[in-house]
């Protein structure tokens, strides 16, 4: 038995040539644990490879090398089983307009074998708050109560491991957090969870571990506090008592004034003290009305290991 919730070794992806476009390597040999109960981000630019790696879990692309393990079982070897273990709620709605919402959960669970008598229908239409429009046709939901529905869709096997693909994208606040709601829900009852999103604050606040992927290869994993633990750059933002130049600065801090006159000083916590930032300010006669520090986050951290590769 393994801790691993999914294990991928060596996973390829090369999109064969069509009439116009050349033959595309999405994924270029990669090497992914994911912890059993763990909330695991996967981030990256567009067309980093995040949705061709969903897709092979999710059995809908055929991989060209590498070997992927759902719940220990080797989709190559034990398809079934591993298809059983993950639960994918797909990015874009697309739902049967002429299913209720019962209907479609019921129809999801047909296909994946579920006994009628082990059907949980009312229990997910309750998780999914659509107890209410059980029996209301899909083409009158709002696309917030489809989003709602394609979660509970993916829920119906009682999967051990949940994928949501970009799960908050375009939704509103409250959908939003009703959404989180529901996965923070799931992984306290021990559901794996895995997700993609482009909101970095939000894979901040809700990620255990992440990794982040480039050009088909992932550039980093670790623990979110690890991740930006390891940015240990400050920002000391003064608002000065009246109109203010940067000062001369050592080459271990760096200086700019923003649009609305603060101004900003860099530098690396763990060598410079605030203390010497606030020294040449005093020096150089800058009256200090107000101060206030920002730390690194993780979007600094995406920055720093994506930009300009
Ligand atoms: N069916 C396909 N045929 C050819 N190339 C493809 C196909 N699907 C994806 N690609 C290419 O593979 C690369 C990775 O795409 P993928 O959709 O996996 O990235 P992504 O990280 O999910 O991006 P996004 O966040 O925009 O969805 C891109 O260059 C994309 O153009």
């Amino acid at each position: 038995m393994t801790d691993n919730a999914i294990e991928i070794a060596g996973l390829r992806k090369t999109y064969a040539a069509t009439g116009r476009s050349p033959a595309k390597e999405a994924l270029k040999g990669i090497d992914l644990n994911i912890p059993r109960g763990s909330i695991f981000g996967l981030l990256g630019p567009n067309g980093a490879g995040k949705s061709t790696l969903i897709n092979i879990l999710a059995g809908l692309v055929v991989k060209s090398a590498g070997s992927v393990k759902i719940w220990g079982f080797d989709q190559d070897t034990n398809p079934r089983q591993s298809r059983a273990s993950i639960g994918i709620m797909p990015q874009e709605p697309h739902l049967d307009p002429f299913f209720t919402p019962a209907g479609s959960l019921d129809v999801q669970a047909g296909l994946y074998g579920v006994p009628k008598a082990q059907r949980r229908t009312a229990e997910i239409l309750d998780l999914i708050g659509l107890t209410d429009k059980a029996d209301a046709y899909a083409r009158s939901l709002s696309g917030g109560m489809r989003r709602r529905l394609l979660l509970g869709k993916a829920l119906v096997h009682a999967p051990q491991i949940l994928v949501l693909d970009e799960p908050t994208a375009g939704v509103d606040i409250t959908l939003r957090n009703m959404l989180w709601q529901n996965v923070r829900k799931l992984n306290d009852e021990g559901m794996t969870v895995i997700l993609t999103t482009h909101y970095l604050e939000e894979a901040e606040a809700m990620c255990d571990e992440i990794a982040i992927i480039n050009h088909g290869e992932v550039v980093v994993r670790d623990s979110t506090a690890n991740l930006l633990g390891h940015l240990d750059s400050k920002t000391l933002v003064i608002t000065p008592d009246g109109p203010a130049q940067l000062p001369e600065l050592p080459a271990t801090i760096t200086g700019t004034i923003r649009d609305n006159g603060t101004l900003a000083f860099t530098y690396q916590s763990t060598s410079t003290p605030a203390d010497a930032v606030l020294n040449i300010l005093r020096n150089a006669g800058i009256g200090i009305r107000d101060v206030k520090t920002e730390q690194a986050d993780l979007e600094d951290v995406f920055l720093s290991l994506t930009a300009a590769k």
